[in-house]
This record gives structure tokens, sequence and C-alpha cells, in this order.
């Protein structure tokens, strides 16, 4: 069932600046990250899904109800972690939970309360009082809390150290496996890779990929040295892979394929008397990274 749906959703602030012509289709269970530079747009994408701003043209749905009109319909069933989190500076945690709990017609706290255990936090300490890490934490838990069936976050572990990025990571895998949609923003490529199932790369306020890991993992190069015993051997691989660079005064080729070729790679070295056989791997980072450098990458 799709839960998130953005068709050709525009919003156009002026000199090149907003979102244009977005497409969006996530379903329920599903773990979306939305990567880009800063500026890309996601924000404004999230804010749109929260019914915050009317698009100039286009749709954004979620649970095929219109975000902008519907939002008072909408918001009991998303949790929203803002990127930019303003809360009350002379509130305790806890008092503040609970307000918003009370505006959603929460009854039970129990969720709430593990969530501070599970991320170290005592709310019960003044806002202002708190480090940006911790009003993080508190603003994670509000988005939890309620048991929303669909969670929309923005940059969620901004201000995280290393282990409670890793139990934020945790707790999206947790609510996946409950059933949970998660629109996720993130500059942290390894968190991406971690939870989400399908990744969208948004640049210039357009989504120039829309891509499932597993299609990223396979799509992946790998680069091979392959030393030969032998010039025989050599060039007998060579006549299978004529394009494979050939090292210097060496009988030592290096070799760059996708994943998904590998079959065909074994057979051919199978036939060969090796010395060695080194493996490079590219990771997601490098290719997640093209996409943030200047025009001519793209
Ligand atoms: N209300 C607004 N009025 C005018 N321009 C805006 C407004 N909101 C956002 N923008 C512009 O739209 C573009 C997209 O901003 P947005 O905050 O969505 O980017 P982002 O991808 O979330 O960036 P970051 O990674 O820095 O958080 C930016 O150029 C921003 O300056």
């Amino acid at each position: 069932m799709e839960t998130i749906s953005v068709r050709s959703l525009t919003k156009d602030y002026g000199g090149g600046k907003g979102i244009f012509d977005i497409f969006l289709s996530i379903r329920q269970g599903e773990v979306y990250g939305f990567l880009g530079p800063n500026g890309a747009g996601k924000s404004t994408t999230i804010r749109h899904l929260m019914g915050f701003c009317r698009p100039d043209s286009g749709r954004a749905e979620i649970l095929g109800i219109e975000c902008f009109r519907g939002q008072k319909a909408i918001q009991p069933h998303v949790g929203y972690l803002p990127g930019e989190i303003a809360l009350p500076d002379d509130m305790t945690g806890t008092r503040y939970l609970k307000l918003i709990g009370k505006m959603r017609k929460m009854k039970e706290f129990g969720y709430a309360q593990e969530l501070a255990r599970r991320f170290s936090i005592n709310p019960d300490l003044l806002i202002k009082r708190m480090s940006k890490g911790m009003k993080q934490k508190v603003a994670i838990i509000s988005a939890f809390m309620h048991d929303p069936d669909i969670l929309l976050l923005d940059e969620p572990t901004s201000g995280l150290d290393p282990l409670m990025q890793n139990r934020f990571v945790e707790l999206v895998e947790e609510e996946k496996n409950k059933g949970k949609t998660i629109f996720l923003s993130s500059h942290i490529f390894e968190e991406v890779e971690k939870t989400c199932d399908r990744v969208g790369i948004l640049r210039g306020g357009k989504l120039i990929r829309d891509i499932t890991i597993d299609e990223l993992r396979s799509s992946q190069m790998t680069t091979y040295q392959i030393g030969f015993s032998g010039i025989s051997d050599l060039r007998k691989f060579q006549t299978q892979y004529p394009d494979a660079h050939c090292a210097k005064n060496a009988l030592q080729l290096t070799i760059s394929i996708p994943d998904s070729q590998i079959n065909p790679l074994i057979s051919a070295l199978s036939q060969c008397s090796l010395r060695f056989l080194r493996e490079e791997k590219h990771t997601l980072e490098e290719y997640f990274m093209q996409f943030y450098g200047g025009e001519e990458h793209v």
C-alpha cells in the first residue's frame, strides 16, 4: 500500500530556489532516505508533507489525504521531527512531552519513558539547561512516543553522538519491523545505508535519483587487481576482457566491474593461473559524494 505520494510537487521560491516537479511513491513499511547537499530542498519537501506549505502546483498526499488541506486529519498518523528544533526553554523536557501528549490525547506515556531510557536522557531537566544533543533526543521522543504509522524525520541524528546514532538506527529497524513507513533526510551516508530500503537524491530542488539500496549495491563497481603467472595467462584473459588496464612491466591487470558481473569474471579467471587477486571495494559514500560536487559530476 502506498502511504506517501508526491506528484509533480513544485514550490518555486524564485531565483532557482525551491522544489521542482518532485515525484515520490513510498510504500507502507518502507524506509526512504532523502539525501542532497545543503539547500537541495529536503526540508521543503518534508514541510509540504506535513501540510505546512501550499504547493504552487502538484500534490503531496499521505494515506490518500492531500497534505495541505487535510493537515489536521493527517497529523495523528504522523510523527514529525523538524530539521530545526525550537523547544520552549522554560519547561522541563517531561512537561513539554506531556503537553504534546495532551494535545494528541495520549493517555499512555510508557513508550516515551522507554525511549528516554534508551537514549539515556533525563527529561526532567529544564530545556534551557539541555545540550543540543539532549534537545534532539527530546524531539525524537516527541516524534515517536504516540506510536504513529508514518515518521517524517528531518536530519534525525543531527547533534547525536555515535553511540546515540546507533541507538537511533536500532529504533528505526524496530519501527520498520512493526510496519511503519519512515521518511528521513540525512547527510550521514552510513546511517542511510544501514537504515534505508531506498534513497532519493535531491539536487537543486530536483529529484535526480530514486534507487533501492540493493540496486545501488549491485550497480557498485569493484576494482580487482589480478596478477597472472605467465604472459599466456594474461593474454588468454585479455581476449575476454580487452579493456582491462595493464600495469607497465608486470603481469598484472586492473579491472572494474559492477558486482552483478562477478560470475563471468570468476569463470574467466578460473581458466588462468594467478599469482594474486586483490579486491578494492568502492563504498556507497563514494557513490553519493559524486552528487555533492560541482555540476560536472551529475
Ligand atoms: N520560505 C522560504 N522562502 C524562500 N526561500 C526558501 C524558503 N524555504 C526554503 N527556501 C530556499 O529553498 C531552498 C531549499 O531549502 P531547504 O531548507 O528545503 O533545503 P535542504 O535540502 O533541507 O537543506 P539543508 O541540508 O541545508 O537542511 C534553499 O535554497 C532555501 O534557501
